[in-house]
């Protein structure tokens, strides 16, 4: 059959590619041929448009000819990163038998789908961060929420409420969101997360309690405190079959299972993540970050977990108050020795991981095998406090590696060269002969040349035309009968003789066999770390955890951080507090010094309202203080000399953002639809941040809601409160609001400037600078005189006014209830059912003299 003909879609293969692209219709198909991935039809146009490929045509379906395009096998990580990136997911067939082995097609197989929250392939995947596969099961007020990075091995559940489902998103930040095609939630949609739909049987709380039971080998979910979360379980039902079909085989290395309830969390609402700039800043970039300024870690497991403790920080301290106390170990005892050691560490997790779904490589072996090897120095290195039993894996993994995998393997099994010598006799052997071969071919060349007294005769071999013997012309004439000729060159012709010819036979079959019998030897290398995977996970997560505190550790010494202390009650105390990304931007740049300050914040005093000028450093002082309370509640050390917390449960906060065009909502209102969401969750035990409220709107629309919404905080919500603002009435809240207290950023006047001292005092601002500050940031000479002079009409005018209107006066009694109209209150009194027709006509005529 011509190639052309292979095309045609009545044709075996052909046929072959329509059934399995039958069963990933939505994806594209990717079919391997050889040392190609051939796309076809509508595939293929797609993947032309995406990746830039060139379109072919072959024979001829239905009178048309089949259209494909193809991208080469050693460069399918390149392609599929594109396609992930551009949220197309890819279904991978594979050829699985023997090239031969039956009539027909060689047997292909889907092995793999490749979308984005279940990419494995190392290459692809972000070192310092899990793609994230999230299932949402409900919809209305309530969701279950299931989640799973595929390289990681643990299950996460969680239930929350309509509110709380933009936290979660946030926090979770998943690379794939799974839903139900029939109840997608609003949220889900609105966000910029790639989204799967998924038929609505997958999601189902008895299948999904059925798998998470036999995931994790249990009898029931009753030891993971999961019974009861069935909207969770209903998630977790869709994630795992998701997972299990892309991965084309169940997920061995998933075995633990963690309930998040959201009480259990300190909130942090979307609006938080994003203006703290925990892991973002507010211009989308990663760096400068708290999680840039965080993580040293010397291993991208180190990183993960890190990020992992940084959005998921709990509201009981005794985990946090543990890294406190692992830090104060490390401090004391040195943790320069430890991180050096880590550095030789190779990402186990994802190795692990990858033994389990059979993907590993050879070199992710070796770095395996490094890693064990150097366990010993890790654990010297590490202080007894810290030692945990993860990190002494059973020895037998690092002596099968020792053992199997030579010392420098190729990239891929079926390259050969993998398996060590002397780990399999039958492999030497094979390997002998082909060894061999050199000193064969130096012995048959001296016989041949004393055989025929062609002295410049060689004896070669290349990978076309196989072994031969090249004469030169000038020994032609020499050449014995049994030399057959097998090439002619420009002044040489190239022979075989039967019995280099029969050598030949014995070489070429023994490499063929030896790399046949070294893929045998790798997976039977895979099947006996496959047993291991328990002690490697959890060698993993001991090496993350020891990584995590090594470097806050590090960073406490290297930043000059505090201890912070938790108490039962009420209050957030810190002396000389800093903003550690500030700080560390201020020192980058101009080499300025950052001014500490402090905040004391209890039962008594429970909302600082903060003046003073623009770029004085309200907006700076309210972030350092939640980012202190964020880090003691993560298990770090604080940017204070001092630092004592009450409880919390959640960091709220409202600052100043950008319209949200593509949710076609304006300033204002994004800003009034934050606040109220704040007003609604945020208890006594909250730390709230407000940022120049109001002043999305006219002055006095934005001066009345700032103060009302200033008394409601402190009235109702009785929560911790940070108030920047620059209405300077609202200086005399404190004056009628028993537990609010003024304070100002300090600033001074030098000249026509103004000098920022970014101190913090007691009282409220004396003036605005707005003026000064526009100067400062080059405004034409001649506007600042028109402004300044404006200014100073403008306050000549507010004094010579009426008395100021007081802010904070009680709401204005509802008018008076008028007079009741005396027709409806005849009316009222009459009852019909105890009327005789006599008094019925005599009311007529009351009710309408009345009337007149
Ligand atoms: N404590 C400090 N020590 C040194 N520099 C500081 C301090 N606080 C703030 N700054 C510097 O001042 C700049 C402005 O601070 P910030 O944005 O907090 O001012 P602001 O009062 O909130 O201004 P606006 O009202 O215009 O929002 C910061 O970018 C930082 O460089």
């Amino acid at each position: 059959m011509s190639p052309a003909q292979d095309f045609a879609d009545h044709t075996p293969m052909m046929q072959q590619y329509l059934r399995i692209k039958a069963e990933h219709p939505d994806v594209l198909v990717l079919y391997r041929m050889g040392d190609f991935y051939e796309v076809f039809y509508d595939d293929a146009r797609k993947a032309a448009a995406l990746l830039d490929l060139t379109l072919t045509q072959r024979g001829q379906s239905a009178g048309e000819p089949v259209v494909m395009a193809g991208v080469p096998v050693h460069a399918l990580e390149s392609y599929l990163s594109k396609l992930i990136k551009l949220g197309e997911p890819v279904a991978i067939a594979e050829q699985v038998g023997e090239v031969g082995a039956s009539k027909g097609p060689v047997e292909r197989k889907v092995v793999r789908v490749v979308t984005p929250g279940t990419i494995t392939d190392t290459e692809l995947l972000a070192d310092k961060q899990d793609a994230v596969l999230l299932a949402v099961s409900g919809s209305g007020r309530r969701f279950g929420l299931a989640w799973l990075s595929i390289t990681q091995g643990e299950i996460g559940l969680s239930e929350c409420s309509e509110a709380e489902l933009g936290g979660w998103l946030a926090r979770l930040s998943p690379a794939e969101i799974l839903v139900d095609r029939e109840q997608v939630p609003a949220q889900v949609l609105a966000g910029r997360w790639p989204v799967t739909k998924r038929p609505g049987w997958q999601f189902d709380a008895q299948l999904g309690t059925r798998k998470l039971c036999e995931q994790l080998r249990a009898q029931s979910l009753q030891g993971f405190n999961a019974q009861d979360l069935h909207l969770a379980q209903t998630a977790a039902s869709a994630l795992l079959a998701f997972a299990e079909h892309t991965q084309g085989r169940s997920l061995a290395h998933v075995q633990s299972l963690r309930v998040q309830r959201a009480s259990e969390l300190l909130d942090l609402p979307p609006a938080t993540q994003r203006n703290l700039e925990l892991t973002l800043t507010l211009r989308g970039e990663t760096s400068p970050t708290l999680f840039s300024l965080l993580d040293t870690c010397r291993t991208g497991m180190g990183s993960r977990a890190l990020r992992h403790a940084l959005l998921h920080p709990l509201r009981d301290r005794t985990e946090a108050q543990t890294r406190h106390t692992a830090i104060a170990e490390l401090l004391t005892q040195g943790y320069e020795a430890l991180r050096e050691s880590l550095k030789h560490v190779s990402d186990v997790e994802r190795i692990a991981a990858r033994i389990a779904l059979r993907q590993v490589r050879p070199r992710e072996l070796t770095g395996l095998r490094a890693t064990l090897q150097h366990l010993p120095a890790i654990r010297a290195a590490t202080p007894a406090a810290l030692q945990s039993p993860g990190l002494q894996p059973p020895a037998d993994i690092l002596a099968l590696l020792e053992r199997a995998i030579a010392l420098e393997p190729a990239l891929l099994p079926r390259d050969g060269g993998v398996i060590a010598d002397g780990y399999d006799a039958d492999l030497d052997e094979l390997r002998g002969i082909q060894s061999n071969c050199d000193g064969f071919l130096l012995d048959l060349e001296t016989r041949e040349r004393a055989r025929t007294g062609i002295q410049n005769l060689r004896v070669q071999f290349n990978r076309v035309h196989g072994f031969y013997i090249e004469v030169t012309s000038s020994g032609l004439d020499k050449v014995p009968m049994d030399y057959q000729r097998r090439q002619t060159l420009k002044n040489a012709e190239r022979f075989i003789t039967p019995e280099l010819k029969a050598f030949e036979d014995k070489a070429l079959s023994a490499q063929e066999r030896a790399l046949a019998r070294e893929k045998l030897l790798y997976e039977q290398v895979i099947d006996a770390l496959h047993a291991q995977i328990g002690p490697l996970s959890q060698l993993a997560r001991s090496l993350a955890q020891l990584d995590l505190l090594a470097t806050l550790a590090e960073r406490a010494a290297t930043l000059g951080w505090c201890r912070p202390e938790f108490v039962a009650q009420p209050c957030i105390e810190i002396e000389a507090g800093r903003h550690p990304v500030v700080q560390a931007r201020l020192a980058e740049t101009s080499g300025a010094e950052f001014m500490p300050n402090d905040c004391r914040l209890d039962a008594r005093t429970r909302m600082l309202v903060i003046t003073g000028p623009n770029m004085g450093g309200k907006s700076t002082f309210m972030r350092q203080v939640a980012l202190i309370a964020l880090l003691a509640a993560m298990g770090s050390y604080v940017p204070a000399t001092r630092c004592r917390l009450g409880p919390m449960d959640a960091i709220h906060t409202r600052i100043g953002a950008a319209d949200d065009l593509a949710n076609a909502q304006s300033t204002f209102m994004l800003e009034m639809t934050e606040a109220a969401a704040i007003l609604h969750a945020a208890t006594e035990h909250s730390l709230v941040l407000m940022d120049e409220i109001g002043r999305g709107t006219s002055t006095f629309d934005g001066l009345a809601l700032a103060s009302s919404i200033a008394t409601h905080l402190h009235d109702k919500t009785r929560a911790f409160t940070l108030f920047a603002t620059h209405y300077f009435e609202l200086t005399e809240f404190p004056a009628k609001h028993r537990e609010a207290q003024n304070w100002h950023v300090s600033a001074v006047e030098s000249g026509e400037d103004i000098v920022f001292l970014h101190e913090l005092q007691a009282g409220p601002a004396s003036r605005s600078y707005g003026v000064q500050v526009a100067r400062l940031a080059g405004m034409p000479a001649s506007l600042i005189r028109q402004a300044r002079a404006t200014l100073e009409a403008l306050e000549a005018r507010s004094t010579a006014g009426d008395e100021q209107f007081d802010l904070f006066a009680a709401p204005p009694a509802p008018p008076p209830a008028s007079e009741p109209d005396p027709i409806q209150a005849a009316l009222t009194a009459l009852d019909p059912d105890t009327l005789t027709p006599r008094e019925a006509l005599d009311a007529i005529y009351r009710l309408k003299a009345l009337a007149r």
